[in-house]
């Protein structure tokens, strides 16, 4: 139909999911997503063992998105597994965000998903927090060919990658030349917030959040033209795989900007945090009116149409 998305060869009644992190840390959220009108769901990037994560304020709304962080809070990735083994597949797809704290906490948990044997397909998450004074794993390249190697070697599947923006053409394509290294890397996740951005309230003369000296990635509004290029940069330069948009959507104009710039799948973070998932049902209209006014019959032909001039 209309709104109809594929991804990995599994069929998808939208496009739309939430952004891991946002609305699915537990049982109650992760319900409400699959109760919503979202096509699909991702559950919280997860560790080997639970995680309390950072003190709070450690999320913040302005008018114009969101600063968080929020640490890595979550229920330990038994948890999550458990959901997706529960989880009703036949009613929608379901992704699990991995997010080890080192390589060694990764190829655990992968090898216990693998051996649960679920539908569930993989979203790793190399925006995770790396060792204290290195750069998180998406912006050290050699940690990050280590990561997919080790990973390509424990987990026969195919599985995706949440990336963190980028911001240098030279970038996009030294990132771009190791994911396509790695065939079983068949989607790509663009972007993860904006990290280490600063939120300073006037009246208080201080910033919102308490962890990192008020220091937190940056979603909504602020971010969505770096994860148009994102998406678009990782489409050109990466033929064989998908790309799952992420960043800045709160109107199905949005949805729109994102397939044309080439993605398949598009998340939403802080406006699905702000509005509840009953905002899934209000894209998908707003998307499906969208695509009807301008005379196209389905998503797939909107993909990667961008125009240059
Ligand atoms: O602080 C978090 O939990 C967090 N926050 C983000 O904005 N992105 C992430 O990938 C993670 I793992």
């Amino acid at each position: 139909s209309l709104l109809s998305a594929s991804l990995l060869g599994i069929d998808f009644a939208n496009p739309l999911l939430n952004a891991s992190g946002v609305y699915c840390r537990d049982v109650a959220e992760l319900d409400a997503l699959a109760a919503s009108a979202a096509g699909s769901l991702v559950t919280k990037s997860c560790t080997l063992l639970a995680r309390e994560g950072n003190p709070e304020p450690r999320y913040y709304a302005t008018p114009l998105g969101s600063i968080n962080s929020m640490g890595l809070p979550n229920a330990g990735y038994q948890y999550y597994l458990a959901y997706a083994q529960q989880h009703d597949y036949a009613a929608k797809p379901l992704f699990l965000s991995v997010a080890g704290l080192s390589l060694a906490d990764n190829l655990t948990m992968l090898a216990a998903i693998r051996a649960a044997d679920t539908p569930a397909i993989v979203e790793l998450n190399l925006s995770c927090p790396n060792v204290p004074g290195k750069p998180q794993i998406g912006y050290d390249f050699a940690a990050m060919t280590a990561m997919l190697e080790a990973v390509t070697q424990a987990y026969d599947r195919p599985f995706g990658v949440k990336l963190p923006p980028y911001f240098d053409i030279a970038h996009f394509d030294e990132a771009a030349a190791i994911l396509n290294r790695f065939p079983q890397v068949a989607f790509v996740t663009c972007i993860n917030s904006i990290g280490n951005a600063l939120i300073i309230d006037v009246e208080a003369e201080s910033v919102v959040i308490k962890p990192k000296d008020g220091f937190g990635g940056i979603g909504g509004d602020y971010v969505l033209p770096t994860a148009l290029a994102n998406v678009n940069a990782f489409y050109r330069r990466c033929p064989a795989k998908q790309i799952i948009g992420c960043g800045g959507v709160t109107r199905g104009e949005h949805i729109f900007m994102h397939l044309l710039a080439g993605a398949s799948l598009v998340q939403v973070g802080t406006a699905l945090y702000e509005e509840g998932p009953g905002i899934f049902a209000r894209l998908n209209d707003e998307l499906a009116e969208l695509l009807t006014r301008k005379g196209y019959r389905g998503i797939e032909e909107v993909r990667g149409k961008l125009r240059t001039l």
